[in-house]
């Protein structure tokens, strides 16, 4: 895809995660996701490229669920597992090949949450986020993650953090989207290069589920 659907453009959650479905029933058996986060790990820098581990879903917390109303049984069970929701051995192979490509550096590990934005967070709710245990912040790719794996995709997500979340009262910086693409358009040609390498080292015949 390019691009995506969000909650805040005002997209029901069930047509965000259609695409998934469609994916799906081509015949896709490994989704690769990439977003924008803002930074809550104080460790993390501008520019660095996390590999989501794991998430926290805050609008599924408010019920707020892609697969929320009937099963679609075709798809897959009506209780999801979510436990394994980030392909241990996709993330292996990323860190790897981050490694050969010389990406170490601003290669990370760590916890995605989502939120359904449009506006950015408080100091209060970075501080929060982070305290639970929350990396990186955004508002995508979570309900993506949650229809694909459903339906027994595998997934894999990163996250360039393209900005640092605000966890200080007396800082003068403040969340802005100019720094989110601008940030974006300095690592997207390393982004591409460690996306391509990774998808040219998945065996097709590892991705059955
Ligand atoms: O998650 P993606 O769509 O990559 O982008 C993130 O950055 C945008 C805000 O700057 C929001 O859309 C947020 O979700
Ligand atoms: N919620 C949220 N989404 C983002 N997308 C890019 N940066 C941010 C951020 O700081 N917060």
């Amino acid at each position: 895809m390019q691009g995506r659907f969000h909650l805040y453009e005002g997209y029901p959650i069930q047509k965000i995660t259609l695409p998934m479905r469609v994916f799906k029933l081509m015949g896709v058996q490994t989704m690769i996701m990439t977003n924008a986060a803002g930074g809550l790990n104080q460790d993390f820098k501008v520019g660095d490229v996390m590999i989501i581990k794991d998430h926290i879903n805050m609008p599924g917390f408010a019920g707020v669920s892609p697969l929320c109303g009937p099963n679609e049984d075709r798809f897959g069970v009506r209780f999801p597992c979510m436990s394994d929701a980030y392909d241990r051995e996709l993330r292996g192979l990323a860190l790897a090949v981050g490694a050969e490509l010389g990406f170490s550096d601003f290669l990370k590990e760590g916890v995605y949450c989502v939120l359904g934005g449009p506006s950015f967070e408080t100091i209060a709710e970075c501080r929060m986020l982070n305290r639970l245990g929350a990396d990186a912040v955004g508002m995508s790719t979570v309900h993506e993650v949650i229809v694909s794996r459903h339906a027994g995709m595998r997934c894999f997500a990163l996250s360039l953090i393209s900005n640092k979340a605000v966890m200080d009262y007396d800082s003068e910086e403040r969340a802005n989207h100019e720094e989110v693409l601008e940030t974006g358009r300095l690592r997207a040609e390393q982004l591409e290069k460690l996306v391509s390498t990774l998808v040219g080292r998945i065996e097709p015949n590892n991705n059955a589920c």
